[in-house]
């Protein structure tokens, strides 16, 4: 038989490697192309089309780098952003010995300034006189200090009622609040402090209004190391992405799903039907354990008005005080939970990944007095 046209085995080997090298070649030339979008040459996506309205972005644990601090060291790092000028205000009336009626006018106004709210204002300065004319010789200052704690209330419970990390519960919070006051940013902390405290966290970017809001949140994802459940079609129906979400979340065995919402608060009624679906879609799969209303600390009497809205609408169980850094209004913490009967129990204190923090009244009485 002739063999002749039959390659030696070295011949053999480099036909092999140069036929994978040029089939590798073009297949990587292909893939560049595909992902900058770039047409192949046939001139159509290679991709076949997702049309599915929801899509999920799947989690990349290897991309958290480093742990978040703890939360204890983070509120006292950040304790000194608390109050911005409230204790400088206050130090500057206790100061001057014995209190004058201008004293007291001065320290009213000051509290009021500081959006603590027309009753609470005089139950504050009530309970201080009352400490005075017990103890005519004692410092003000720490006296104020006493009835502010007393005020907010040490004895509330605080902490999110979750299960322990690793019980797959699937345990949904969902965020609220108007656009603009820090809902997505929250979320985004949030995910990473509970990631960081061992729990398996799934995020629903049921923000459909703004599809940037959806790009933010699954920035957050990939930072935080958690899958993003998302639509690409602004204006999708949020309850269904939050429905997916919870899917998600039931599926995976995760500990929490953490919902972000949009609040587009000049149609109050159009507010309630969404959210209030929302929260029916979430409830169906699991009742929320959880439902976070964000404030933006800077927008004082606002703030009040909104929460109220969203009361009426979700039972809500919690506030989240975002932008407490550097605003002299951080007596709203006062006001909003008189208003709702909720406790603050988050404070939004900047806007890096670490800068949110579990409420502790002593650490942040002893912020806003600057002490
Ligand atoms: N200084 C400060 N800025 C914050 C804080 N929390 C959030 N921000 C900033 O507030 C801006 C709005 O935050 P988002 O998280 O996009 O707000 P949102 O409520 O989700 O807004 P929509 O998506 O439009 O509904 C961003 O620039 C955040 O970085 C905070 O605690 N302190």
């Amino acid at each position: 038989m002739d063999v002749s046209w039959i390659p030696g085995s070295a011949d053999l080997v480099v036909v092999i490697v140069a036929a994978v090298a040029v089939l590798g070649g073009a297949g990587a030339y292909l893939k560049s192309r595909r992902r900058s979008g770039e047409p192949t040459q046939r001139g159509y996506a290679p991709y076949p089309v997702d049309d599915a309205a929801v899509r999920e972005t799947p989690a990349e644990p290897s991309v958290v780098t480093e742990a978040p601090e703890s939360p204890d060291s983070r509120l006292a790092r950040l304790r000194a952003r608390i109050g911005g000028g409230l204790g400088a205000s206050l130090l500057a009336i206790f100061s001057r010995g014995a209190l004058s009626q201008d004293d007291w006018d001065e320290l009213e106004e000051t509290l009021l300034l500081a959006d603590v709210g027309a009753s609470a204002t005089d139950d504050i300065l009530a309970g201080l006189q009352a400490r005075l004319r017990a103890e005519p010789d004692g410092d003000p200052r720490t006296m104020l200090r006493a009835v502010l704690i007393e005020t907010i209330d040490p004895t509330l419970d605080r902490s999110l009622r979750l299960a322990e990390p690793g019980a797959g519960k699937y345990e949904p919070i969902v965020v609220v609040g108007v656009n603009g006051v820090g809902k997505t940013t929250t979320v985004g902390k949030i995910a990473r402090m509970l990631v960081a405290e061992g729990h398996a966290v799934v995020l629903a970017a049921a923000d459909t209004f703004r599809a940037a809001a959806a790009d933010q949140l699954e920035t957050w994802g990939a930072r935080v190391g958690v899958p993003v459940v998302r639509s690409d079609r602004e204006g999708a129906d949020p309850a269904s992405v939050a429905f997916e979400g919870a899917d998600r979340a039931r599926t995976d065995g995760a500990d929490v799903l953490l919902v972000d919402t949009a609040g587009r608060l000049q149609n109050k009624a159009g507010l309630m039907d969404e959210l209030g679906k929302l929260v029916r879609v979430v409830t169906k799969v699991k009742e929320p354990v959880e439902v976070l209303l964000v404030l933006d600390a800077t927008t004082g009497q606002n703030g009040l008005a909104q929460a109220r809205v969203f009361a009426e609408v979700a039972q809500v169980t919690g506030i989240v005080l975002t932008k407490l850094d550097g605003t002299a209004k951080g007596g709203i913490v006062v006001a909003v939970q008189r208003e709702l009967g909720v406790p603050v129990k988050l404070i939004g204190l900047g806007e890096g990944a670490d800068d949110l923090a579990p409420f502790d009244v002593e650490q942040f009485v002893d912020g806003l007095l600057g002490s």
